[in-house]
């Protein structure tokens, strides 16, 4: 008898775990962060002054300031409690890293001290061999560096039972190559300020800033801890390899804005106040569409502090989840047959003027200000829909793009009616004798049509994967457990390029005589006809567009291996060279990278389903057909032979499954052989994408689930589906 299961069952604790909980947010926000407030409190004037410097101008901190400054973090954190720093980076595993060290010290005559100088806090030095470097290592010098972001405050995590100050840092190879999620952001974001800044000035020369803004929206799962633990598919690959579908699914739509359930709730708000103390400006919380799914987002914030504040709240919810004998999944398809997560990132650019450059203006020309940014994202989204696709690819979201539940894996843009209207409009206007007169009129017209597209904002099209909401772009396709930080280098950094040509493009047609906003409407019209091939209105999750985006030439590449490929076509190396945001060693080893990561999930994933099938699936199938072949065994020696058809009927099914089933194990095994053979790692991941997974899992998941159906189930040893995402 599978001992496990029935134990996990048997401990299920439905109580919810108490919360303290304040009565107001504003109480512990941010009291854990080194924030402009408490800096001023603890740094003298001169070190306060170059501190707010490095964070506006994004320069570094100067070095005759550090020590300053770090005598200040050090004495904010001691009276707190805190004893321990760490350099908090995010390298290309997907996850946070972190190396604790003590403020302690020894001075060379043995007195005991606690210190932390400038230089620690500055620079620390991680052994950048242990990480995944993707070849840099092999022809550069192998160490690396974390170095201090001054950009992202420092904050104090205090979960659990340490406390440890928190430095957020980038981490790079003593080479300059970067090794992590955060150096290329941040260059990518300087790359759109300076572009996006040149394109502001046609209409407002004031502006002098402009910060890329993003809300990430976060769907995850929650299940009983004892079940995951008895789950060896959750623990080692966040999501169940095998299955077989509950009676009751999201069928009857009745968890989507349920109530939610106590035992969850009480969860939500202790990982809700260990967020605010954080500074993670969490908003709205509410069950997803599927059984056990629920998702939280915050206020939308510049972009670097959204990532980082992204990839804390995964840990910290995780951490959490703990205290409550829960754990979260954040897998994009954690359960087969019901929908998977996404984290669906809002994007936006606002000017230190205080605008928000994609939302409709007041005036025909803050409007014109708006198309202008409005136009060029659907342009670069457009050029470089495959860099998109690239940047969303992972073993894990294969499994949810394109399921009918989440954005297919073809890149467009939904606009709305509205502005399809306007940019129609625009199309048929702007001819070769456009002049003034006809620029008023348009522009009044388009003037006339945005109060219609304010209203409109809730003309939401959740079946794309780029879809303008209002006043923001939402990115649908990132998946749930991505680090954003990669698609939003990609999507700052093409916009950046866009925004650069049509400077370049406008200042041409000024530089022929022509007055400046004909030149923006000229290029803005040349824009939209050339990239109107990427929009599209109707249903992304149907099969007439998977045809319709096939005649229209637009790419629609399923799987990572081969999405993958665009990161280091010439076009890509030449984009991310010239906005100096990857070198081509950098892009290579980013691309290498991602395949091995792909090829080791794959691997994983493969050899975890051939020891469940071995250890667990099978061995409980032939346990019952042991009883079912005594059982015929018995009616034919009582002489009821005839009365047995049934027992032998299902005998033979239970045989076919197990024999199915074996073969499948058997079959994985040799392709995962000569897979393990192939040097080159793209033909390798391809090899692992359609020799390992494509041609085995279902085959082998097929006869596992049936057997899941037909095997007593006193016999069977894995939490099911109903009990993973009904029991709390
Ligand atoms: N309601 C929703 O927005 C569902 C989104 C879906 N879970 C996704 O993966 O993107």
């Amino acid at each position: 008898m599978s001992s496990l299961r029935f134990e996990a069952l048997k401990n299920i604790n439905s109580t919810p775990t108490e919360v303290a909980t304040t009565t107001k947010v504003t109480a512990i926000f941010a009291e854990n962060v080194f924030t402009h407030a408490v800096a001023r409190q603890f740094l003298a004037d001169e070190a306060f002054k170059s501190l707010q410097a490095s964070v506006k101008n994004g320069h570094k901190i100067d070095r005759s300031m550090a020590n300053q400054i770090a005598n200040g973090i050090r004495a904010w954190a001691e009276s707190k409690g805190v004893t321990h720093y760490t350099h908090w980076f995010q390298p290309l595993t997907g996850t946070t890293a972190e190396k604790h060290d003590s403020f302690f010290t020894l001075k060379s005559d043995g007195t005991p001290i606690e210190t932390f100088d400038g230089d620690a806090l500055i620079q620390q030095e991680p052994d950048a061999s242990s990480f995944p470097n993707g070849g840099l290592r092999a022809t550069f010098e192998a160490r690396g560096y974390t170095a201090w972001d001054p950009s992202s405050p420092a904050f104090i995590m205090d979960i659990g039972t340490g406390k440890t100050l928190c430095i957020p840092t980038i981490f790079i190879s003593y080479t300059g190559e970067s090794l992590d999620y955060k150096a290329p952001l941040v260059k990518a974001l300087e790359a759109i300020n300076r572009a996006a800044v040149d394109v502001c000035n046609y209409f407002d020369k004031n502006v002098t800033r402009v910060t890329p803004t993003l809300g990430w929206e976060q769907e995850y799962f929650v299940v009983d801890e004892g079940l995951f633990n008895a789950r060896p598919d959750l623990l080692l690959c966040g999501r169940t390899v095998f299955g077989h579908s509950p009676a009751k699914g999201q069928q009857l739509e009745d968890h989507y804005f349920g109530s939610i359930p106590e035992r969850i709730y009480a969860f939500m708000r202790d990982f809700e106040q260990e967020s605010y103390r954080l500074g993670i400006p969490l908003r709205t919380r509410h069950n997803e569409v599927a059984p056990a799914q629920f998702e939280c987002a915050p206020i939308f914030e510049e972009v670097n502090i959204a990532v980082d504040h992204n990839t804390l709240l995964m840990d910290v919810m995780t951490r959490v989840a703990a205290r409550h004998g829960l754990r979260v999944l954040l897998h994009e398809k954690p359960f087969a047959g019901i929908n998977g997560s996404g984290k669906h990132n809002n994007w936006s650019m606002a000017t230190d003027t205080g605008v928000n450059l994609l939302a409709p203006g007041k005036t025909p020309k803050t409007n014109l200000m708006f198309l202008t940014f409005f136009v060029n994202t659907i342009k670069a989204v457009h050029d470089y829909a495959d860099l998109l696709r690239a940047s969303i690819a992972s073993a894990s979201n294969d499994f949810r793009l394109g399921a009918n539940e989440a954005p297919p894996a073809i890149i467009s843009v939904f606009v709305g009616q509205y502005l399809a209207k306007v940019l129609q409009d625009v199309k048929e206007r702007v001819g070769d004798n456009f002049d003034e007169q006809d620029e008023s009129m348009l522009k009044m017209d388009i003037h006339r049509s945005i109060p219609e597209l304010l209203q409109d904002n809730t003309d939401r099209n959740r079946t794309s994967p780029f879809a303008f909401t209002g006043n923001k772009f939402e990115f649908r396709a990132v998946g749930s457990t991505a680090n954003c930080a990669n698609p939003m280098t990609v999507l700052n950094t093409i916009m950046a390029e866009t925004l650069k040509q049509f400077k370049k493009d406008v200042d041409g047609l000024i530089e022929k005589g022509e007055k400046k906003e004909i030149a923006i409407l000229h290029t803005i019209r040349e824009y939209i006809v050339a990239s109107e091939k990427v929009c599209f209105e109707g249903d992304g999750y149907s099969e007439e567009w998977e045809k319709e985006a096939e005649r229209r030439g637009l790419a629609n590449v399923k799987t990572t291996p081969t999405a993958l490929d665009a990161m280091v076509t010439e076009k890509s190396l030449k984009l991310f060279q010239d906005n100096n945001i990857y070198t081509h060693a950098e892009l290579e080893a980013r691309h290498e990278i991602e395949l091995e990561k792909y090829i080791k999930k794959v691997q994983i994933e493969s050899r975890l389903m051939v020891d469940l099938a071995s250890t667990h699936i099978i061995p409980a199938a032939v346990r019952y057909q042991n009883t079912l072949i005594n059982t015929v065994r018995g009616l034919k020696d009582l002489g009821l032979e005839s009365t047995g058809t049934c027992t032998r009927n299902l005998l033979e099914k239970i045989s076919n499954h197990i024999n199915e089933a074996t073969k499948a194990v058997e079959a994985m095994v040799e392709a995962r052989k000569k897979c393990n053979n192939i040097t080159d790692s793209r033909e390798k991941a391809i090899a692992y994408c359609t020799e390992v997974k494509e041609a085995h899992f279902d085959n082998l998941r097929y006869h596992a689930d049936k057997l899941e159906q037909l095997v007593d189930d006193r016999e069977w040893s894995l939490p099911k589906y109903r009990e993973l995402l009904f029991v709390r």
